[in-house]
């Protein structure tokens, strides 16, 4: 760079701090934005869940709920998960105790890990299309959809002789 090309120091100093201080900006954005220790320790639960069922797949049946079920196949496992998701809406509308709904949640989900082990779907692969949902509002998405779908209605109409 030309001497004459050269931003004036003053210039030079201001553009420095302002990195900085984006530098600050960002480091706060993103501190704002981790997950606090206490819910990380709550998410980690199912982790370490799937991983334990996971490690059960070819174990006694007799010894481990989760191969016993996983050794009767996925309808049994699907239908298993079907009954435990009843039983838990019928405790929230029940609306009688919070206890119950949280032991009856604690089954679905318990129910639903065993269903992605039999799957081979790994959690992380759930909580990044979560993330990747993360924001956009259930109503934009819906929404959008619809547009998707009647452009691709009026294609296919064209395309008719
Ligand atoms: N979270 C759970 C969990 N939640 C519910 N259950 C079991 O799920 C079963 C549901 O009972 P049901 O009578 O509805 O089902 P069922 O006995 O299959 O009855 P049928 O429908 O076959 O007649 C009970 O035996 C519960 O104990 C669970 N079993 C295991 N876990 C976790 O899985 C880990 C591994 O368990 P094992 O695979 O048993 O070693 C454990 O350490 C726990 O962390």
């Amino acid at each position: 760079m030309a001497k004459s090309d050269k931003p004036a120091l003053s210039s030079r100093k201001v553009k420095g701090d302002k990195l900085k201080a984006n530098k600050k900006t960002t480091a706060k954005r993103i501190a704002s934005r981790a997950v606090p220790a206490e819910r990380g320790r709550d998410a980690a639960v199912l982790d370490r869940l799937w991983d334990t069922i996971e490690s059960r797949r070819n174990a006694d049946p007799s010894a481990s709920h989760s191969a016993r079920l996983m050794s009767r196949g996925t309808a049994k496992i699907a239908q298993k998960f079907g009954e435990e998701a009843v039983e838990c809406l019928i405790e929230a509308v029940r609306g009688e105790s919070k206890a119950a709904l949280v032991a009856e949640s604690a089954d679905v989900l318990y129910h639903l890990l065993v269903l992605w082990v039999d799957a081979d779907v790994r959690p992380d692969a759930v909580w990044a299309e979560l993330t990747r949902r993360e924001g956009v509002s259930g109503i934009a998405e819906k929404a959008s959809r619809l547009r998707a779908l009647r452009v691709s209605q009026d294609v296919e109409t064209k395309k008719i002789p």
